[in-house]
């Protein structure tokens, strides 16, 4: 490995990357799951609205009615279009949204690091390899520091293989498997140590992409609400079918013209086919996956959406999620007492040994922000020596091990025969390395308690020497000597303590779980705003069994130096007592607890490519108060789906009404598949575009989390919109009945019965916007769709009154002034009737 004096590899340059990313061809392998408009469309057409809408024309024109068919058949069209239109929209944002989640690699250009889209790789990049990440090429090693991979996906094999340097050795035919070879494949995983590699195949020709093998992009499980949804398709498709068939028989029975009997039919199969509910689902999914990643959060599965918004606890990891992970070096101590605070100080003479010991036991090119802090540190406080700068090479590295918070590294200074070995880690683990006396141990503990109950994170540092024939096995071999403890400062994050309130005021208990020291736990977890009476330790959580595990886990909010196996069990017992658990993780060992979370949350910036395979949410920023914000976007997102669905199952109890009332009293028929049609080209932009672009309900984070077993066509829901529906419909057949009776054609009270119709549908969007029972928040929540969509229904409203042509085709008579009023009357009616019942369900449609 080459030491900080000499030069650093530069990597390709931009230019050149570019120009082989355009000979090569993308790093990705094919990608079966995109849909294109083609298929999208085709699919559309197999829907059974659809086949009732040309089934409806060809009978039209079977009757000669060509104009009627026309316009059936345009109806379609335009049905298809707004329908393409949509789920193109959908998997546009899918795909743009699968493109961020794809994974991304580390690779040195230009001479600098920099983070890119695995897709870009190109043979002959530098990549820079640090545990848990995926490998996004075949490559071969130019350096390796403990590095181990794991090649099961290419192998089947799941022991870990380690790695080792090329070192000359020429590239012969390699393959995947086997101890310390000098190749790397692409998607095996580094499960620990770091390399650089040079890329030799990309794509297709990478060992992964011969196999054909894909790895997994987004996930499309079929949430629990599709399954709810299609079992309710599936019965009102059953109930839509059975009453249709029952009215053609009866209409033809009774009045023997089988030829209308069918048209009737049809438009009864139109009026009760809940098609949009499919529909909905997906757009309003899409849609929220799209809105959450405005908020910098990208959801993996849908199913994460509906689990958000009932979460009730979430665990979050501190270092980088509660803090900026921007660590500055803010104490030093000596074990003599000697101390210094403060970073703007000059470090006497005394610390400077600390400060070299701490800089060369961190990795030379630092990715971790602690390492980062202490060769500034370093670098600033030995300005006048040439100790960090001088001629050295990097012998040998000894990892972080779960049993021994500490890592070592051993160098090799110009001039020097001997090796000095430097160690840095958590206090307890650094005093055990150096055997201190119980005295000894004493002062430690209580400096770094010290240090800790400012929120510092405490380091000890360490070193020792040694020479080259002797180098143990493990750390625990070199005779250590403390050199001091060195506190880093990690700010809070500024919005956490509102964030975090924000939560506990929504009913989402925050609990923090750290792999940091006890002291310095609670410090940061108080300055964000926890609730913090009780710390558990990783150690107690060993000792616990689940049932006292679960006992504790109901009231502690804090867990500190925890392991990863051990934040497993505790969401575990958390489950097991009920609650819906989200979680933070970033390391390869959090994987299964990222899984067995029900909404696993990785950290896209610093977080590890497994932690984000392994969760159904990645934080693009790393920030809590995102968390917050998606929790918050997932309840708005829940609670839209629920007014959409209410909205649908509300208009189509007129609807279906209308249809069969004529038919069961004998009267002039009100619909013909044309109405039906018309009808239903408005809901479904009313869904997809004003219900799911409404603002949050103004209570969405002061109320509890829904119950996760909550239906979400619950009794209150259905009762509610079955209501809504009623209302609707005993209005409008009123006022149809009450037209016929006083006289009116068959035609006249046809428009007036429409019309009412439609003026009432923009009641039931008005009432259906919000939960809140208010008439200011009917009209004057902002949501620009929806004054669009009522501007389109008027005016193709007061086309189809106005232009003979338009009204002949929906067997329109003339509309006097005075009707008008009945039908705006009809519409306020429902209106004033609606917010005044919403009290007595409100409460109860919330949850
Ligand atoms: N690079 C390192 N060198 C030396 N010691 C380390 C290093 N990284 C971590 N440690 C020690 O291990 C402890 C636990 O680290 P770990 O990474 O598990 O915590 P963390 O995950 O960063 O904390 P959090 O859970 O808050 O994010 C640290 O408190 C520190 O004492
Ligand atoms: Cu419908």
């Amino acid at each position: 490995m080459s030491g900080a004096a000499k030069t650093k590899p530069a990597g390709l340059s931009e230019a050149d990357a570019k120009a082989r990313l355009a000979e090569d061809g993308a790093n990705e392998l094919p990608r079966p799951e995109r849909r294109s408009p083609l298929r999208i469309a085709f699919e559309v057409l197999r829907e059974p609205m659809l086949l009732l809408l040309l089934g409806g024309g060809l009978i039209y024109l079977v009757l000669g009615d060509l104009k009627e068919a026309l316009i059936l058949l345009a109806f379609g069209a335009m049905s298809i279009v707004i329908t393409v239109a949509q789920e193109t929209r959908t998997e546009r944002v899918l795909e743009a949204l699968r493109d961020l989640t794809s994974p991304r690699a580390l690779v040195v250009r230009d001479g600098a690091r920099r983070r890119i889209p695995g897709r870009e790789v190109v043979r002959g990049d530098l990549l820079v390899l640090g545990e848990g990440d995926r490998v996004p090429a075949d490559a071969a090693l130019v350096d390796a520091r403990d590095l181990q991979i794991d090649e099961s996906l290419l192998t089947g094999e799941s022991v870990p293989v380690r790695k080792q340097a090329a070192d000359g050795i020429a590239a012969a035919d390699h393959r995947p498997g086997g101890e310390d070879q000098p190749f790397v494949y692409s998607g095996s995983l580094v499960v620990r140590g770091e390399g650089l590699a040079l890329v030799e195949a990309t794509g297709p020709r990478s060992e992964i992409g011969k196999i054909g093998l894909s790895l997994r992009g987004l996930q499309a499980e079929p949430p629990r609400l599709q399954q709810q949804t299609a079992r309710l398709v599936r019965l009102c498709f059953l109930g839509g079918a059975v009453v249709s068939l029952a009215a053609v028989a009866l209409y033809g029975l009774s009045r023997g013209d089988w030829l209308q009997a069918l048209l009737a039919g049809v438009a009864i199969g139109m009026s009760m086919l809940p098609e949009e509910f499919g529909v909905v689902l997906t757009v309003f999914m899409a849609m929220g996956a799209w809105r959450i990643s405005q908020a910098r959060v990208l959801t993996r599965r849908a199913a994460a959406i509906e689990v958000l918004g009932s979460a009730t606890v979430l665990c979050t990891d501190k270092t980088g999620t509660l803090t900026q992970n921007q660590m500055s070096v803010a104490e030093l101590r000596l074990l003599d007492g000697a101390r210094l605070r403060s970073t703007g100080q000059r470090a006497g003479p005394e610390f400077s040994e600390l400060a070299r010991c701490g800089a060369l036991a961190s990795s030379p090119e630092p990715f971790d922000p602690m390492e980062k802090a202490l060769h500034l540190f370093a670098r600033e406080a030995l300005r006048d020596s040439d100790a960090l700068d001088g001629e050295r090479s990097l012998v040998r590295t000894y990892g972080l091990r779960p049993d021994l918070l500490a890592m070592t590294q051993v160098w090799r200074m110009a001039g020097r025969a001997d090796l000095v070995a430097c160690a840095k880690g958590a206090p307890e683990a650094i005093a055990r390395l150096c055997r201190l006396n119980d005295a000894d141990q004493e002062l430690v503990r209580d400096a770094a308690g010290e240090m800790a109950k400012d929120g510092l994170r405490v380091l000890g540092v360490a070193t020792a020497g040694c020479d080259d024939n002797s180098l143990p096995q493990l750390q625990q071999g070199f005779a250590f000597r403390l050199v001091g403890l060195v506190g880093l400062a990690d700010p809070l994050r500024p919005h956490v303590p509102e964030a975090v309130r924000e939560c506990r005021a929504a009913g989402i208990r925050v609990v923090m779980i750290t792999g940091d020291y006890p002291a310095t736990a609670v410090a940061i977890a108080s300055q964000a705003g926890l609730d913090v009476q009780d710390v558990m330790t990783g150690d107690q959580v060993r000792l616990a069994d689940d049932a006292a595990l679960a006992a504790r886990a109901r009231h502690v909010n804090v867990f500190a130096r925890v392991l990863p196996e051990q934040k497993l069990r505790i969401v575990q017992a958390m489950k097991a007592d009920g609650e819906i658990v989200a979680m933070t993780g970033d390391g390869v060992n959090d994987a299964p607890s990222l899984k067995a979370a029900h909404i696993g949350i990785a950290m896209g910036g610093r977080g590890t490519d497994v932690a984000r395979e392994a969760s159904s949410i990645v934080l693009l920023d790393d920030d809590f108060g995102s968390i917050v914000a998606a929790i918050r976007l997932g309840r708005r997102i829940y609670d839209n789906l629920r007014k959409a669905m209410a909205f649908i199952f509300a208009v189509h109890v007129p609807i279906a009404g209308l249809a069969l009332l004529p038919l069961v009293f004998g009267l002039p028929l009100i619909f013909s598949p044309v109405h039906i049609a018309f009808l239903e080209l408005i809901i479904d932009p009313v869904c997809s575009l004003v219900f799911e672009a409404e603002r949050e309900e103004r209570d969405a984070m002061k109320r509890p989390p829904r119950r996760a077993d909550a239906e979400l066509f619950s009794f209150a829901l259905v009762g509610w919109s079955v209501l809504q529906g009623a209302l609707t419909f005993a209005l409008t057949a009123a006022i149809f009945v009450g037209a016929l009776r006083s006289g009116l054609a068959a035609d006249e009270a046809r428009a007036l019965t429409f019309v009412s119709l439609v003026i009432c549908f923009v009641a039931l969007v008005l009432v259906n916007r919000s939960f809140s029972t208010s008439f200011a928040s009917a009209f004057f929540r902002p949501n620009p769709a929806l004054a669009w969509i009522f501007a389109v229904v008027a005016a193709v409203l007061a086309t189809t009154l106005l232009w003979p042509p338009a009204s002949s085709l929906f067997r329109f008579g003339p509309l006097h002034a005075d009707d008008l009023l009945v039908t705006l009357g009809a519409g306020l009616l429902v209106l004033i009737v609606l917010e005044a019942l919403k009290p007595l369900w409100a409460r109860r449609l919330r949850f």
